[in-house]
């Protein structure tokens, strides 16, 4: 029989023990697929008495998730703690340096310390796998490694956030309010530790600067990301979207602009308005997406559970199941000596039409002072669109789309009314993407 890898889990919640169940469920399976058993040997987490529905009495115990790098029975160690520094780090740090490979699900870290995780991992020759940290359960960083590893790709854009997701789909379906949905996403366990990395925007920041690097042999620089998060966007938007012919979808759009002075990187992750007929207006619920567009691929779509156990638990799973099988190349698809450090490409010259919502007190002249502004800063109109009475406090959400035109236009339209006593509170844009 040949020997099993052992590993040893790191974090026993809603990822940890999906693993735990699904080595468990498919060991004979995955023994094959693996060409030997894959044996966990150690586990730690913060409580060792909490009832987690499975059995962990076959494993040795650690209360600090850093000894498990030090024991002579792991060869493998699996972090599934989450935070992008604190022990997560040490703990991915001491295993690299001990010559042990590591498998995480954590985009955070990666996002933050990927590099240097990366380059440490290929000095001491192990190997550093992050297929859960982007996307959950679809196997995009796989498949950008490999299956498209032929092409130069120039664009990479998706659904990143199944907990963002979950929650503009469910509003859209059922109209119900935002912070009860997202306790439902939290519940689920789809949502960070921390559900403002969801909501705001950030941890799609990470996977999109993660992926970023992947696609384009880049740089990963978390730094360069727009981010703008869904916590502004309200049920009328939605409503308002859907009279139109769009959902609003949390983007994240990262491509590589080619110029002879030097290529630019442009990242951002922002919500959008999406056609209900652009395959991404379907994708709901937990469920993610990735567009990637190569030269000679052409489109390609992932589509999965971009959250939960089950899903996030196979392809942490998978990562392992290479190790196994003794792939070891590099986490970034090349050395990270050989990753590019484009500069930042700025959003205001990109061409796009938008969609502004402001929320104006219910009285004359404010809807000139509204249009001034797009005068003077040289935005089209398309359309203006008032719905419905004031609210109890006299308000009224007021929505313009523009002609297509240079977002540094919409910008300006921004600056110049901002402080103006005819909006009650910041205006939202929200960028319309083409097909
Ligand atoms: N929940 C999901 O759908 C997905 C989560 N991830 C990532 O997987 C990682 C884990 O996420 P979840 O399982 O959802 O989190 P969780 O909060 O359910 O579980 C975290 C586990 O780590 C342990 N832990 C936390 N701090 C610790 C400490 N200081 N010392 C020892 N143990 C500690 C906890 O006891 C718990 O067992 C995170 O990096 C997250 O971003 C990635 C993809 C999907
Ligand atoms: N909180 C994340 C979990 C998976 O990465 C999300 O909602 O997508
Ligand atoms: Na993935």
């Amino acid at each position: 029989m040949t020997e099993p890898l052992k590993i040893a889990l790191a974090g026993l919640g809603t990822v940890g023990t999906g693993v735990v169940r699904l080595i468990e469920t498919n060991a004979a399976l995955i023994a094959r697929r693996a060409r030997r058993p894959i044996q966990i040997t150690a586990v730690s987490a913060r409580d060792r008495s909490k009832d987690r529905g499975v059995d962990l009495s076959r494993y040795a115990w650690a209360d600090d998730p850093a000894e498990l790098a030090a024991r002579d029975d792991v060869d493998v160690v699996v972090e599934m703690v989450g935070g992008s520094d604190g022990p997560a780090l040490a703990l991915a740090r001491t295993a690299i340096a001990g010559g042990k490979s590591l498998v995480t699900a954590n985009k955070a870290m990666i996002a933050h310390h990927g590099l240097e995780l990366a380059d440490a991992a290929e000095k001491t020759g192990v190997a550093l796998k992050f297929e859960a940290a982007v996307a959950g359960g679809i196997p995009v960083i796989n498949g950008m490694i490999d299956g498209a590893a032929a092409n130069a790709i120039d664009r990479v854009y998706g659904i990143l956030n199944g907990t963002c997701n979950y929650i503009l789909s469910s509003m859209e379906d059922t109209g119900a309010d935002f912070a009860d949905v997202l306790a439902e996403a939290q519940r689920l366990g789809y949502a960070e530790a921390d559900p403002t990395f969801d909501v705001e925007g950030i941890d799609a920041a990470h996977k999109l600067s993660i992926l970023g690097a992947i696609a384009f042999g880049a740089k990963l620089d978390f730094a360069g990301v727009e981010t703008v998060g869904i916590s502004q966007v309200k049920a009328a938007d939605i409503e308002q979207a859907h009279a139109l012919g769009y959902v609003v979808r949390l983007l994240g759009m990262s491509e590589l602009e080619r110029d002879p002075a030097g290529d630019r990187l442009f990242q951002r992750v922002r919500p959008y308005l999406v056609p209900v007929d652009h395959p991404l207006a379907n994708v709901d619920g937990p469920t993610n997406a990735v567009v990637a567009e190569g030269n000679f691929m052409g489109r390609l779509l992932f589509q999965g559970a971009g959250a939960g156990d089950g899903p996030t638990a196979s392809a942490v799973v998978a990562d392992i199941i290479d190790i196994a099988r003794g792939e070891k190349g590099p986490a970034f698809s090349m050395p990270v000596a050989e990753l590019q450090p484009f500069g930042k490409a700025s959003s205001g010259h990109r061409v796009s039409r938008s969609y502004i919502r402001f929320i104006v007190p219910d009285r004359p002249g404010v809807l000139a002072d509204i249009t001034a502004a797009m005068r003077d800063a040289g935005v089209s109109i398309e359309s203006v669109i008032q719905r419905g009475d004031p609210d109890q406090d006299g308000e009224v959400i007021l929505a313009i789309v523009t002609h297509e035109g240079p977002e540094a236009c919409v910008t300006e339209a921004m600056r110049i009314l901002d402080g103006s006593d005819s909006l009650t509170a910041a205006p939202l844009v929200m960028q319309i993407i083409g097909e």
